[in-house]
């Protein structure tokens, strides 16, 4: 099986004050296309930290990250902002939407970089937000839906410009267990039946079952990796 993601030797230091402090130690990791992968440990381990250099969101203080053969560390700011836009999608735990735009216009967001016109933009977030199964309530505004529903929305939002890459960070973080399980669901299908490959950080064992694959993290160390029969 070929890796969309491949990880090597992977460190990441931050500085605080004048301290450096290296929260992940040289981490190796292949994650085949296709696959579910979720992202466990405690509170600290680096989760985030890790996730956030798989999206591209920051950058390795050492070794490599490569996606699609793509050496995603070597990229400028510029570079990295732009291969972002065009292969990842992001799913938070607060959903982060616009509260001002209706969810139709959340979910056209990433398209306005692209050239598209607006009827293009407007026909693809309608899909988006029909994969999703939230096809009508689109003029609505973020407060006018419940946790689970922002969620499909953010979600929308994150396929809107058919990524192969799914990055989210414990997005049943805040919701009830049927809204996770629904949400848990989607996602599921999404990587089964429209080839998402996603990386999932969570905290929650059951949320964690619903991947293909599962990580754990200790102190910045890969310490276990194991494969769930489907
Ligand atoms: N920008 C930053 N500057 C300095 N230290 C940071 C920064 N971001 C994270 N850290 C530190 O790096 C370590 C790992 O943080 P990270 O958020 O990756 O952990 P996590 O496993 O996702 O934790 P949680 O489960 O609590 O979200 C923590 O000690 C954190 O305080």
């Amino acid at each position: 099986m070929t890796s969309l993601v491949s990880i090597r030797d992977l460190t990441k230091t931050y500085q605080r004050g004048p301290e450096k402090i290296e929260v992940l130690h040289g981490i190796n990791l292949e994650i085949p296309t296709g696959d579910f992968v979720s992202l466990m440990g405690p509170s600290g381990s680096g989760k985030t930290t890790l996730l956030n250099l798989i999206g591209g969101l920051d950058t390795p203080s050492g070794g490599e990250i490569e996606i699609e053969g793509q050496r995603i560390d070597r990229m400028s700011a510029g570079q990295l902002s732009h291969w972002r836009s065009q292969n990842v999608g992001f799913v938070f735990q607060f959903y982060n939407l616009m509260p001002t735009l209706t969810a139709q216009k959340n979910v056209e967001l990433p398209l306005l970089l692209a050239p598209l016109s607006a009827a293009d933009r407007r026909r693809r977030a309608e899909i988006a937000l029909q994969l999703v199964g939230l096809p009508e309530r689109g003029k609505h505004k973020p407060n006018e839906l419940s946790g689970g529903q922002q969620q499909r929305v953010a979600i929308a939002r994150a396929i809107v410009s058919d990524p192969k890459l799914l990055i989210c960070d414990e997005p049943t973080g805040d919701l009830d267990r049927q809204s996770a399980e629904e949400i848990l669901a989607l996602l599921q299908s999404l990587n089964r039946d429209h080839g998402k490959t996603i990386v999932m950080v969570t905290h929650d064992p059951k949320a964690a079952e619903h991947a293909t694959h599962s990580l754990h993290l200790d102190k910045g160390t890969l310490v276990e990796q194991v494969r769930h029969v489907a």
